[in-house]
């Protein structure tokens, strides 16, 4: 693999990054969140009231509710607070289900947002890009780091929002309450953050080798999946169960160290919270004897502190969602920050385009890696067809990269009808070529969605034709349902000749002015190889066609032949010509009719 540069790093502060992204969705993030506070206010508003209910029946016509409302009798007054409270929690109901919706609904949208940017930003990178990575870590970026933040937006912001508002209104009946009891039940809360954070930063470590094992697990499973045929030949079953064994067990140990110590939070937390607790059954309940504290603000304060108690307790998890959404969050916004550096030009050719190619003075390489090609002049004239033949590890593939912009060149240029490459729209440049690649792609479907790929809206009669130009009819007559006949994943339940052969008839229905065929048939026996020149024959006429070929047979007929070593054109010229010198071309040709 070519040494790139490493992907740049996400932005320092990704969380506000994506506020900044996202502008759009400010307004419903702040309904949520005033939502959210309503719901958290109407929730702490009947343990309020209970402690009102109290204090009626301790205190009667004296009480808090009967200074407020001017009621005396005590039914009066509890029937008050009975309906209060009724129109309280429908409200508490009402606004704890409008939040979830904005909330969750705020979550799948820039989930969504940014799994389709994602996506069409990762389609849209360079070729290069792509092959000097697992394409495992752009799949993890686009699919998990996408769930991953919408966990964040969907549980951990709600749940931060929640605690944090938790904490000021307890707060607030404390300090109403008793200033002492105040200090005593919120002294341990700093310590409790400060000491979550540490021991998140504790656990990272573990979670770290959790994540490591599941990714190798699944890495094994995954790779041995799809290699079932080479373990079948190799009769490997028992060893690559073993190391699935292997990797599985890692994982188990893995979690289980790691739940050794996360496990231990909660009861930590418990014990930190206990001075609070206890301050405030013993200090309160002295007051109250005191009269300094009244008994329904008393059980009040004693159902408030069970409340500090679970969000605390999560804290941690919280901050551990936190933590994980804004590495999440980095990793997506470094995806989407890597530029395409071979981006589209903005010329379209004039129309018929004619499919001149020329290579002109083409160095080309990838990556920081040496030089593939050097000096290369390559010229096929609108209408011929030209062959590209040498050793393997010549360039040949190299050379259509090139012409189809996969990559550009590190010198030179590569020319469509005489325009740089670099100066075309992809719809001039790639939309005029019919491209049958070394290593066929086929998606999984029927045979005529996998050739409607080059030309959508296609009839039935033109993928009849094209299907009968590259020599397939048999392939999809013997498919049951014909043209409507599945070709599997990757087109899998076909020979390597048979899917060469739809490759060819898909390029082929673009009617392209240019065709590019990288050992479009080498995978096909002679006969059916001899089958597909005539047609290519025909329906190369009156375009242009270079055809990368190891067997010689098959371009003996070209215009032209160029012979690539080692990156260059050493020579070119017909079949008989090439023979007649003697060089490069005739020796390799010598070999093949077994003279060599
Ligand atoms: N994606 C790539 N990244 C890095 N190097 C590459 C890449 N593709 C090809 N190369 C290198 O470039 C050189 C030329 O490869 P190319 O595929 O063009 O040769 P070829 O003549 O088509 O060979 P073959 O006949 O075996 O298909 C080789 O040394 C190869 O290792």
């Amino acid at each position: 693999m070519p040494d790139l540069p490493d992907p740049p790093a996400g932005p320092p502060r990704p969380i506000a990054a994506l506020w900044e992204r996202y502008r759009r969705y400010r307004t419903r993030f702040v309904l949520a969140v005033v939502v959210s506070a309503v719901n958290k206010v109407a929730d702490i508003v009947p343990e309020l009231l209970i402690g009102a209910a109290v204090d009626v029946v301790v205190r009667g016509d004296d009480s808090f509710v009967a200074g407020l409302l001017g009621v005396e009798s005590r039914e009066a007054q509890l029937v008050w607070l009975a309906v209060v409270n009724a129109v309280v929690w429908l409200v508490e109901s009402a606004s704890e289900y409008v939040s979830a919706l904005l909330f969750r609904g705020l979550a799948q949208s820039v989930e969504h947002d940014l799994r389709v940017e994602a996506y069409d930003h990762a389609q849209r990178l360079d070729l290069r890009w792509h092959e000097a990575r697992a394409s495992g870590a752009t799949l993890a970026t686009v699919n998990d780091d996408v769930n991953q933040l919408e966990r964040l937006l969907d549980v951990g912001v709600p749940a931060i929002w929640q605690t944090v508002l938790n904490v000021v209104l307890v707060g607030i009946v404390f300090a109403v309450a008793s200033w002492q009891l105040l200090v005593l039940a919120f002294l341990p809360i700093p310590l409790i953050v400060v000491a979550s954070l540490r021991y998140q930063r504790l656990l990272e470590p573990y979670y770290l080798r959790v994540r490591e094992a599941v990714a190798r697990m699944s890495g094994v499973v995954s790779a041995n999946l799809g290699g079932l045929p080479t373990i079948k030949a190799f009769t490997a079953e028992d060893r690559e169960r073993d190391r699935v064994i292997e990797a599985s067990d890692e994982y188990r140990r893995a979690n289980v160290d790691t739940i050794r110590w996360s496990a231990a939070f909660v009861p930590l937390v418990r014990v930190a919270i206990l001075a609070g607790f206890t301050a405030t059954l013993l200090v309160g309940g002295l007051s109250v004897l005191e009269g300094t504290l009244e008994v329904g603000l008393y059980s009040v304060l004693v159902f408030m502190t069970q409340r500090l108690l679970w969000p605390l307790t999560e804290v941690a998890t919280v901050l551990d969602l936190y933590q994980r959404g804004r590495a999440s969050t980095a990793r997506i916004l470094a995806l989407l920050a890597v530029p395409v550096e071979v981006d589209e030009g903005r010329r379209v050719l004039d129309t018929p385009v004619r499919g001149r190619l020329e290579l002109r003075g083409v160095r080309a390489g990838y990556g920081d890696g040496p030089d593939v090609l050097r000096d290369v002049d390559i010229v096929v004239p609108e209408g011929e067809t030209h062959a590209l033949v040498g050793p393997t590890g010549a360039g040949k593939s190299t050379v259509l990269r090139l012409l189809l912009r996969y990559d550009d060149p590190r010198e030179g240029a590569v020319l469509l009808d005489d325009v740089d490459v670099r100066q075309l729209t992809w719809g001039s440049l790639r939309g005029s070529v019919g491209y049958v690649a070394q290593d066929v792609h086929l998606f999984a479907g029927s045979v005529a969605e996998n050739l409607e790929y080059a030309r959508p809206g296609a009839s039935r009669d033109e993928l009849g034709t094209a299907v009968a130009q590259a020599a397939a009819t048999d392939v999809v007559d013997r498919l049951p349902g014909g043209l409507d006949g599945e070709v599997g994943e990757r087109g899998l339940t076909l020979s390597g000749g048979q899917r060469q052969r739809l490759a060819l008839a898909r390029a082929l229905l673009r009617r392209p002015a240019v065709l590019l065929l990288d050992e479009a048939t080498s995978a096909v026996d002679t006969e059916t190889e001899a089958a597909i020149q005539r047609s290519v024959r025909e329906a190369s006429a009156g375009r242009t066609a270079l055809v990368v070929a190891h067997r010689l047979s098959t371009v003996r007929r070209a215009d032209r032949i160029w012979v690539l070593e080692a990156g260059r054109v050493v020579e070119s010229g017909t079949h008989d010509d090439l023979v007649a010198a003697g060089g490069t071309y005739a020796g390799l040709w010598a070999v093949q009719i077994g003279e060599g």
